[in-house]
């Protein structure tokens, strides 16, 4: 067992800079009541954008992302000369060249905060005969590219970057690949696709092995573009040199990433009841769910009908459901192993909900949680401590005591927008009045995050984009089985997976 990690005093010299659009103000919410119809799964967002852009022929996403990371995205496949059209917002039409088509782009292509672009995008760019750069925000350039450099490298790709390649700018010289098998070291999704995607146009068979199952959305997605992908336990391998083939249309369900902080603000605040329809609940991300109802919560699901696996129907290949959360009393829960890489971007949302939780919850190997948009571990023992809440960082993890009550305070996101939404919710339980620094970077993924938030009937204030109080997101009525979202049919098996711990103390 690690030892404690003893937190700098705050700093207390920090203050909402007046008329600053960036901060949010949060006052105790009571009643959070109505339907809401979550953003489109950021994930499968960018991979069905790059499948696209990959394929020959016109593919239409329904429900892309709204978030600027899947917009990065679109922006950098537009640079490489395919074309992109939004026509309007929920919907994104891909005119594929097939990858043969892609251009060298004139400038460096920038992947924003989004560590899920330059990832993959630098697996596809390995493939390429032309050289191209991938560059971020100061964020991303923090964070670890070695993990998909050294197997890309492997297979052939001249890649070089800061810190021999471990650090974005990255400059890829791609062409003539060859397969190989890769054992990740870490459970990580953007890993396992960056490679797949490289060995869809290498030579022969690519294969990754990963430690513990990782959301698996790129592996459901390939044969939607008529390519097969073989799964052997954690093992999943493609064939090179098949021609992908654009699906007309794919439906891209809501992401329960960001359903996960409209739950949680539901379950905190007295006399709430909210329903979410249309959420992706494929296994590999309803970790956060079964904690939930580990701990207590009242949280329902109404599948929908089909499996969402391919020819079923679902366009996207993903199981979807409708959610429910109403105000309930929590224990605490002890989390780590096989469950992390399930819940992983949910853990700064638990860790708000902890507080509120009688015990201890205990969080361990989330290690990885400190290479992401910031140091999330540091960051959530830092910031929630300034509300109040008894919190203990550990090198792989969090120790949250509660319950405690939580006094409004100055606190910042640090650039997180994961970070931002966690606090939000925190100042929701909390006296007084909370102001969160740094918090339009809730636009990364949910940019209506504060304006739906107001909706549901809490008492919040910005910072918003111009558009976001259209009313036409939420309605006050139940579902009927189905939201206005065009859903992708299936049903979650609910049988979580299997496999070794996953190992988050990767740097490189
Ligand atoms: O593949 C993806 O879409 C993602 C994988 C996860 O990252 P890692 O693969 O680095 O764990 C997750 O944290 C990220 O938000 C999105
Ligand atoms: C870690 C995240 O995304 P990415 O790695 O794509 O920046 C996230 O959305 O929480």
């Amino acid at each position: 067992m690690s030892g404690a990690i003893p937190t700098p005093t705050p700093d207390t010299t920090r203050s909402p800079a007046p008329g600053s659009g960036g901060a949010a103000r949060v006052r105790p919410g009571r009643r959070l009541q109505g339907t809401l119809q979550v953003p489109g799964d950021k994930s499968i967002s960018h991979r069905a954008a790059m499948l696209a852009a990959a394929a020959g022929g016109r593919t239409v996403l329904e429900s892309y992302a709204p978030g600027r990371d899947a917009a990065s995205t679109l922006a950098c496949l537009a640079a490489l000369g395919v074309t992109v059209q939004r026509p309007d917002p929920g919907r994104v039409v891909i005119d594929g060249p097939g990858i043969a088509g892609w251009r060298a782009p004139a400038a460096p292509l920038d992947a924003g905060n989004s560590g899920t672009t330059m990832r993959l995008l630098l697996g596809l760019l390995a493939t390429r005969p032309f050289r191209s750069t991938l560059t971020g925000d100061a964020s991303l350039r923090r964070r670890p590219m070695g993990r998909v450099v050294e197997p890309l490298r492997r297979m052939g790709a001249r890649i070089e970057g800061q810190d021999g390649g471990r650090l974005a700018p990255l400059h890829v010289q791609g062409g003539d690949l060859q397969g190989i098998h890769h054992d990740s070291p870490v459970a990580s999704a953007q890993v396992k696709s960056a490679v797949l995607l490289a060995g869809l146009f290498a030579a022969g068979r690519t294969s990754v092995r990963e430690p513990a199952l990782s959301r698996d959305h790129t592996e459901r997605m390939l044969p939607l573009f008529g390519v097969p992908v073989e799964r052997d336990g954690l093992t999943v391998a493609v064939e090179g040199g098949r021609p992908l083939r654009a699906p007309a249309r794919l439906v891209i369900p809501g992401d329960p990433s960001a359903a996960a902080f409209y739950l949680a603000a539901a379950i905190l605040c007295p006399d709430s009841r909210i329903v979410l329809p249309g959420v992706g609940v494929n296994p590999t991300r309803t970790g956060f769910l079964e904690v939930l109802e580990n701990m207590g919560a009242r949280v329902g699901m109404a599948r929908q009908a089909g499996d969402g696996s391919a020819g079923d129907g679902s366009p996207a290949g993903e199981p979807v459901a409708d959610l429910t959360a109403e105000t309930s009393a929590l224990r605490a829960v002890t989390i780590g192993g096989d469950l992390i890489p399930r819940l992983i971007d949910e853990i700064p949302i638990l860790a708000v909900l902890a507080t509120q939780a009688r015990g201890t919850t205990r969080i361990r190997d989330a290690a990885e949680l400190r290479v992401k948009e910031t140091d999330r571990l540091r960051a959530l023992a830092e910031e929630l401590r300034r509300l109040g809440a008894r919190v203990d960082e550990h090198p792989d993890g969090l120790d949250v005591h509660g319950p405690t009550p939580l006094r409004g305070a100055v606190c910042s996101a640090r650039g997180d927008h994961r970070m931002a939404m966690a606090l939000a919710v925190a100042g929701l339980v909390a006296t007084g009045e909370t102001v969160i620094l740094d918090a339009s970077s809730a636009a990364v993924s949910d940019p209506d995050f504060f304006a739906n938030l107001r909706r549901l009937g809490a008492p919040v204030d910005g910072p918003d984009r111009p558009d976001a109080d259209e009313p036409s997101r939420i309605t006050a009525r139940a579902p009927s089985g189905a939201g206005s979202r065009p859903h992708p049919a299936g049903t979650a098996s609910g049988q979580g997976p299997s496999g070794a711990p996953s190992r988050g103390d990767e740097r490189a």
